[in-house]
């Protein structure tokens, strides 16, 4: 007893047990519950206010606020101290990025104030992010804490880019949120320098795109929806496809794929259009399919409102028009009038100097003893979709010299069928056994055949059209 009298000895006792108290808060993890605790109580002091942040607007249009708000809370250090973390990995190699699980509250300080962001999961499928505020820090902090997140969101998105996305147009009718669009992540390897095309012509399109996305004022200035539509034509297999994706790459824009036969009504092509992004690439495929097929609900003249941007002035802007098609002699020419298609872009079949470019990329052979007997082929008029003659390549990718003898027999027979590839050069992957009526004669494929293989054997327009004689009908700006 005398010891407890001791001022000593009682400082003593207490900083152990303060010491004790410590160990056991911190290394159980009690001390979280005792954090809790205390903002529990503190929160009975205060009123707070709340700040919902949806996903998309009354029109399902995209609220680019909730995607800024998705960008900042990742880069917040204590969402790793938020209960419930979902882990990802990121786009580099070993990145691994964190995100808020549904309903979990993550904390942030701003200014000497503490807010918190709950990500909020509806029952139907809605997503937000809700901003709590205390009322008597909301003059102060609400305003600047907004323009934070611009600041700090965009600074995220330049340093990781964002991730694009393939949009495909939906057609359910249970859809009660009557959302047009569903999403995949969009990781398409192709870019301009692995599309085989004039040099010329492919640093055209590049300059246009890029002065289009520098032409905002110019097109106000002239009354015009900031928009460029491209019509990429020419036979199957040439590129087309592959080209859209090396654009939306180069843009870094979203892809929106219309495809048009699960378009019900016109007001769903609008309600379509409407519920893009700004930085879209909105693409339909095959139109003249479309077009000639009259195998959509929608009408000549919603869809020349669509090309026309007429629709677009009630959406968000910066947007590219693309259209592909097989054959755009068969289209009634006001489909193709300037301003509703502002470029043409020809993709023909292959001439040398392209199997020389698909030789390169492919092979990587510059030259080669064969290339002038290859020329030669090309010269007589004989050739092929650099789709096919890709195929022949990456099937003997190992022997150049193989690769490039199997060209040669695939273009003297001009893909009638006549010739034949001995089976040993070609490696067939993920084919467990042959596809109906492909294999011909013994471990032999014919040309036909190796088509039919490679879902390449399309109605062939255009057999004869001039190589690459693309035109950039109007440059703008
Ligand atoms: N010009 C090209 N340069 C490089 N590769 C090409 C080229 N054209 C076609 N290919 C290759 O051929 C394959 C098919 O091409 P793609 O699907 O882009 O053709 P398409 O013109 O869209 O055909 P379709 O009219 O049948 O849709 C792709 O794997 C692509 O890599
Ligand atoms: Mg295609």
């Amino acid at each position: 007893m005398k010891i407890l009298s001791n001022p000593f000895f009682l400082f003593l006792i207490m900083i152990t047990v303060l010491f004790l108290l410590r160990i056991l808060l911190f290394k159980t993890g009690l001390i979280y519950t005792a954090k809790k605790l205390w903002r529990s109580i503190e929160d009975c002091f205060h009123v707070y206010q709340f700040f919902k942040v949806p996903e998309f607007n009354e029109n399902m249009q995209e609220n680019n606020l909730y995607y800024k708000v998705s960008l900042y809370i990742t880069s917040l250090t204590s969402i790793e101290d938020s209960d419930y973390t979902n882990l990802f990995t990121g786009k580099k190699q070993n990145d691994i990025v964190l995100r808020l699980d549904h309903n979990q509250t993550i904390d942030d300080d701003f200014l000497g104030a503490r807010v918190s962001w709950i990500n909020q999961n509806q029952e139907k499928g809605s997503k937000n992010f809700v901003l709590k505020i205390r009322r008597a820090d909301k003059r102060r902090i609400l305003r600047p804490y907004l323009q934070h997140i611009h600041t700090v969101s965009d600074e995220v998105e330049q340093r990781n880019y964002r991730d694009l996305k393939l949009h495909m147009n939906i057609e359910d009718d249970s859809n009660h949120e009557k959302k047009c669009w569903r999403s995949i992540p969009f990781n398409h390897p192709s870019t301009f320098d692995t599309i085989s095309m004039e040099p010329d012509l492919k640093n055209k399109v590049k300059s246009d795109l890029e002065s289009f996305l520098k032409a905002k004022q110019y097109y106000q200035r002239l009354g015009r929806a900031w928009k460029r539509s491209f019509l990429l034509y020419g036979p199957s297999g040439t590129g087309k496809s592959s080209f859209v994706a090396a654009m939306a790459n180069f843009l870094h824009y979203d892809i929106y794929d219309i495809d048009l036969s699960k378009v019900k009504a016109n007001s769903d092509l609008k309600s379509l259009l409407l519920q893009t992004t700004s930085k879209a690439l909105v693409l339909i495929e095959d139109l003249d399919r479309y077009l000639m097929d009259k195998s959509t609900a929608v009408s000549l003249s919603s869809l020349f409102n669509f090309m026309d941007g007429i629709w677009s002035s009630c959406c968000a802007e910066e947007r590219i028009m693309v259209f592909t098609m097989n054959n755009k002699d068969l289209v009634e020419p006001a489909v193709l009038r300037p301003g509703r298609i502002d470029v043409h872009l020809h993709f023909p079949l292959c001439d040398f100097s392209s199997f020389k470019s698909l030789a390169s990329s492919y092979l990587r052979v510059k030259d080669h003893k064969l290339f002038s007997q290859v020329e030669e082929i090309f010269q007589t008029g004989a050739s092929l979709s650099p789709a096919e003659i890709g195929e022949l390549m990456i099937a003997n990718r190992n022997s150049p010299s193989r690769a490039l003898k199997s060209v040669i027999t695939a273009l003297q027979t001009d893909g009638d069928g006549r010739g034949t590839l001995n089976i040993g050069q070609l490696s067939v992957k993920g084919l467990a056994e042959p596809v109906g009526g492909v294999l011909s004669g013994e471990g032999v494929y014919s040309v036909k055949d190796f088509k039919k293989l490679y879902g390449l054997w399309r109605m062939k327009n255009n057999k004869k059209s001039t190589p690459f004689d693309s035109t950039l009908v109007r440059k703008h700006g």
